[in-house]
């Protein structure tokens, strides 16, 4: 479905399948563009200054490499990013690199309450402007078993804390006050909020 408010595509710089099905649920076409950038945390760096940061760098970059690539097809668009962090104790809590981690991980967001940071960038010919969305995520209590049953299907490997809230670990999460879709790796009110700006709806 198309959304009218939106009528052209955008691009989108993001290797997250999630953030596409997330654009295309408000009606976004888009084109992907692959970037790369360096994701290390600054020493003594906030996680919502972090993740700002990231939003912002990915939006940048993509930039750069759209109007080096194809300056002319870059005139009226957009470029959207975004960059998600699981925070516990105002530590950033990355991607799992193995069983272990995850493992680690889990134990210590189960019978917890954490945050989930999102930050959502928009860069076009005239500007850059973000937003960021902080939505609180309360695990119920889980088993060593639970955990280790969750661990070892495999779903929280590619994810920020090592859980995906839209997949098996939603059987362990009790609540949450916030956004949905900012946990998921796009939160939607912001990022219609910067679309329309863009597209002056
Ligand atoms: C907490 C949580 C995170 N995630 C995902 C969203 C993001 O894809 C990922 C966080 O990592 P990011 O570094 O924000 O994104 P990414 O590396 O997957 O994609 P890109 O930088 O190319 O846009 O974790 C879920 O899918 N479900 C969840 O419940």
């Amino acid at each position: 479905m198309t959304n009218s408010l939106f009528p052209q595509s955008i691009f989108l710089a993001s290797r997250s399948p999630r953030r596409r099905e997330l654009l295309s649920q408000i009606g976004v076409q888009y084109e992907l563009i692959d970037i790369e950038i360096d994701e290390s945390v600054r020493e003594s760096e906030k996680p919502i200054d972090y993740v700002n940061r990231m939003a912002w760098e990915k939006a940048q970059k993509g930039w750069q490499k759209l109007t080096a690539e194809m300056p002319n097809k870059v005139i009226n668009k957009a470029l959207l990013a975004a960059d998600t962090s699981v925070v516990l104790n105002d530590k950033i809590l990355g991607k799992p690199l193995n069983l272990n981690q995850a493992i680690e991980m889990l134990s210590q967001l189960a019978g917890n309450s954490h945050q989930v940071m999102t930050s959502v960038a928009i860069i076009n010919k005239d500007w850059i402007k973000q937003a960021a969305s902080v939505t609180k995520v309360h695990f119920g209590a889980m088993t060593e078993k639970e955990i280790l049953a969750y661990c070892q299907s495999g779903e929280g490997a590619d994810k920020a804390g090592g859980y995906a809230i839209q997949g098996i670990a939603a059987q362990h999460i009790k609540a949450i006050e916030g956004s949905y879709s900012g946990v998921v790796g796009l939160p939607l009110f912001e990022t219609g909020e910067l679309l329309k700006l863009h597209f002056g709806a």
